[in-house]
Formats: structure tokens, C-alpha cells, sequence
């Protein structure tokens, strides 16, 4: 029997909530899939920088090469922990030293679920560049708390990475409709965007199946609420697919919905799978997030370890529970009941 481990890294806030309900939804399909899992779970989190002084030890990285995928909820308890820190001490390395180039961040509506436009038949991929860009942490302060204060934060674009996030792109559209967005702000990004722009262009001469249109960011925030199903793949750099993905997990109903994985394509480490929501502090250990965007990123682990019918088994479910109404409304279903409808769709 094939068997996978996966390193659990449930974190703060509801990121315990929900991979909890996940993990139960995976354990579930495995059983009636003919393939194991075993999850070793790690207290990486907010709480564990408070006792040890680090978001995770010094050898976490080394520790989580050796397994097949990551499954996380979310990192963030900024009551105790400065963002910054917390971000830049855990979720950053392992998807940068992990080469997890492609965030991938799926954008539908689910059925039963009321979206919040009049739109409902958009089928959106957002591929956030997930390694350097404005996330490379290249900068620093001088003169801190005098009249002279600077503080300097440098968008960094290589050729490797912005040719391999916009081929991935691509890729997925030749996959899917055959339509690609591309966005920058080239504009006013004179030397970044518009090499990402050119890049684009170079890709597209190699894709002529592809139909590429390049947007800028501004441009795209509108579209994605004026006119989705316009869009099939959107790409984008580290920042503007962050802010996207949230906009697209608002048209999709909210951030209970959306799902995300972290992917090394080259497949020379493991990927990591995470709903796009954070640790929700407003709601933590209430019992009442919704647990969806975790479940439908672990079917996304699913198909990456190659179990594409088990991962299917479980969008259907989910899809057999908001049909019948039930996690459709925010915050009227606990999480409990919303796992629970799930499972019973799974048996
Ligand atoms: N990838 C991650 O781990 C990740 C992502 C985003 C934010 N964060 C961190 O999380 C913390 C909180 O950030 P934030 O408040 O900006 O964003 P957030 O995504 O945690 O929450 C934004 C809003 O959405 C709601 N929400 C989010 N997920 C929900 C769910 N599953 N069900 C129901 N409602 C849900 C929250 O209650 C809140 O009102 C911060 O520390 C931030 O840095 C981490
Ligand atoms: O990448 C980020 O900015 C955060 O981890 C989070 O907002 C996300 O979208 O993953
Ligand atoms: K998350
Ligand atoms: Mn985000």
C-alpha cells in the first residue's frame, strides 16, 4: 500500500481549528482509498517563538525535507508577536528554501454558496510568484526614531524566477481555457515590471496557443470584481497575487472558501498546502471557522502526491455540503458541523 507522511504544522489561531478538520477529512479518504498517511505534527507557532525565542528550530528546515508535503494552517498571533517576525520565521523560508515557486490559489464559486456579486460562473486560477519579488526581504533602517529615519525595502526580479513563475503560467493555461493574465504595474514600476512585462512577452512568442493579456495591477483588482469569468489563469508577483487572492477569496464568498498550494514544481523538495486565510484572531478556538479552504487545500495535496481521485472524492463532498446549505453562511455553521457534513458525504 503506498503510504505518505506529511509534517502538520497547524500554527496559531484557527490555522489549529482547521487543520484539525482537515486532517480528520484526510484520514477518512485515505481509509477509503487504498493509501496511507501519516501525519507527524509540529508545535511550530507564535507560542512556541514566546517559549523558545524562534518561529521553529534552527534545523526545521532539515526536518521537514525528509517528508512528502506540508500541510499548515496559519502563522500569526500579532497580540504577542510582532507579523513581521512571525511571517519572515517560519512561512517564508520553508517556501523559499523549499523552491515553492508557485503558489497556486483556485477561485470559484462552490455550489449553494451566494457570492457577494451578480457573477457567478468565474473559474479563476491565481499563480502568485511565491519566492522573491517584493517578499525578499532585501532592505533595512538607519537613524531608527530620529528625524532622519530610512527605511529601504527592495522588490527583487531575477530572470530564473520570473521566466519560471510566468512558463508555470503558461502551462496552466494551455491546461485549463487557454487564456492568461498577466499582471504588473509597468507604469510606474519602470525597471521590475516592465522586465516582467518583456519576459511575457518573450514566453508568449513559445505559447501561441496561449491567448497572454497583460494588466496592470489596478486594472485587475476592478476586472476581478466588474467582469471574472472574463479571466481563466492570472499571474502575478509575490505581493499583488497576495492581495488578489484575497480579493477572489471575497468574490468566492470569503476566506472560509479559498484554498492554496505552495508548490515546488520540480518536485526537489516537499510543497505545502495552506488555506489563504490567516490565524483569524477575531474568531480563534470559537468553533466556528470555516474549515473549507483547509479541506480543499489538502485535496490539492492529494492530487500534487498523485491520489487525483481521492482528491476529487473530497471536492465533491465539500460540494455535497454547501449544496445542501450547510457552511453557505458565514459564520452560521460551526466547524464542527461543517467537518461533520463533509465526512458524512465522504462514507
Ligand atoms: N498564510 C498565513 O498563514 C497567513 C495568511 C494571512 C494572514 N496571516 C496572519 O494571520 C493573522 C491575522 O491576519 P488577518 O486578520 O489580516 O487575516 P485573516 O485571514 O486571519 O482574517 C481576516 C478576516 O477573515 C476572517 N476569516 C479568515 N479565515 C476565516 C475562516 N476560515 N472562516 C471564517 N472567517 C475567516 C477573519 O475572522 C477575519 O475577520 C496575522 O498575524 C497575519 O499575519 C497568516
Ligand atoms: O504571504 C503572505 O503575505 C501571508 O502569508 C499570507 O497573507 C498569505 O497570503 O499566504
Ligand atoms: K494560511
Ligand atoms: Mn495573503
Amino acid at each position: 500500500m503506498k503510504s505518505y507522511s506529511i509534517a502538520l504544522i497547524p500554527g496559531d489561531g484557527i490555522g489549529q481549528d482547521v487543520t484539525e478538520a482537515a486532517w480528520q477529512v484526510l484520514s477518512t479518504v485515505a481509509r477509503h482509498s487504498g493509501f496511507t498517511l501519516t501525519g507527524t505534527p509540529f508545535p511550530w507557532s507564535c507560542a512556541f517563538y514566546k517559549e523558545t525565542g524562534a518561529m521553529m528550530p534552527a534545523d526545521g528546515i532539515q526536518t521537514l525535507r525528509r517528508f512528502d508535503a506540508i500541510l499548515l494552517g496559519a502563522v500569526g498571533w500579532p497580540a504577542e508577536v510582532p507579523d513581521s517576525i512571525s511571517l519572515h520565521g517560519l512561512l517564508l523560508p520553508i517556501r523559499k528554501a523549499f523552491v515553492q515557486y508557485a503558489n497556486i490559489r483556485p477561485h470559484r464559486l462552490l455550489p449553494g454558496v451566494q457570492g457577494p456579486l451578480r457573477a457567478e460562473g468565474f473559474d479563476i486560477l491565481c499563480i502568485r510568484e511565491n519566492t522573491e519579488g517584493e517578499y525578499s526581504g532585501a532592505g533595512g533602517r538607519v537613524h531608527q526614531g530620529t528625524a532622519d529615519e530610512v527605511a529601504v525595502e527592495t522588490s527583487i526580479f531575477t530572470r530564473t524566477g520570473v521566466e519560471r513563475i510566468l512558463r508555470f503560467g503558461f502551462e496552466q493555461a494551455r491546461a485549463r481555457r487557454g487564456k492568461l493574465a498577466s499582471v504588473t504595474k509597468s507604469n510606474a514600476q519602470k525597471y521590475s515590471m516592465v522586465f516582467w512585462d518583456e519576459v511575457t512577452r518573450e514566453l508568449a512568442a513559445e505559447y501561441r496557443d496561449v491567448e497572454v493579456t497583460s494588466y496592470h495591477i489596478d486594472a485587475m483588482a476592478a476586472r476581478m470584481v466588474m467582469a471574472p469569468e472574463s479571466l481563466d489563469v492570472v499571474v502575478a508577483s509575490n505581493l499583488f497575487g497576495d492581495i488578489l487572492t484575497d480579493l477572489g477569496a471575497a468574490i468566492q464568498g470569503g476566506l472560509g472558501f479559498a484554498a492554496s498550494a505552495n508548490i515546488n514544481p520540480g518536485r526537489s523538495a516537499p510543497s505545502m498546502f495552506e488555506p489563504v486565510h490567516g490565524s483569524a484572531p477575531d474568531i480563534a478556538h470559537l468553533g466556528i471557522a470555516n474549515p473549507i479552504a483547509a479541506i480543499w487545500s489538502a485535496a490539492m495535496m492529494l492530487e500534487h502526491l498523485g491520489e487525483a481521485a481521492a482528491a476529487e472524492r473530497i471536492i465533491a463532498a465539500i460540494a455535497a455540503a454547501t449544496s445542501a446549505g450547510i457552511g453557505t453562511v458565514p459564520g452560521r455553521d460551526s466547524t464542527e458541523t461543517i467537518t461533520a457534513a463533509v465526512l458524512a458525504a465522504l462514507d
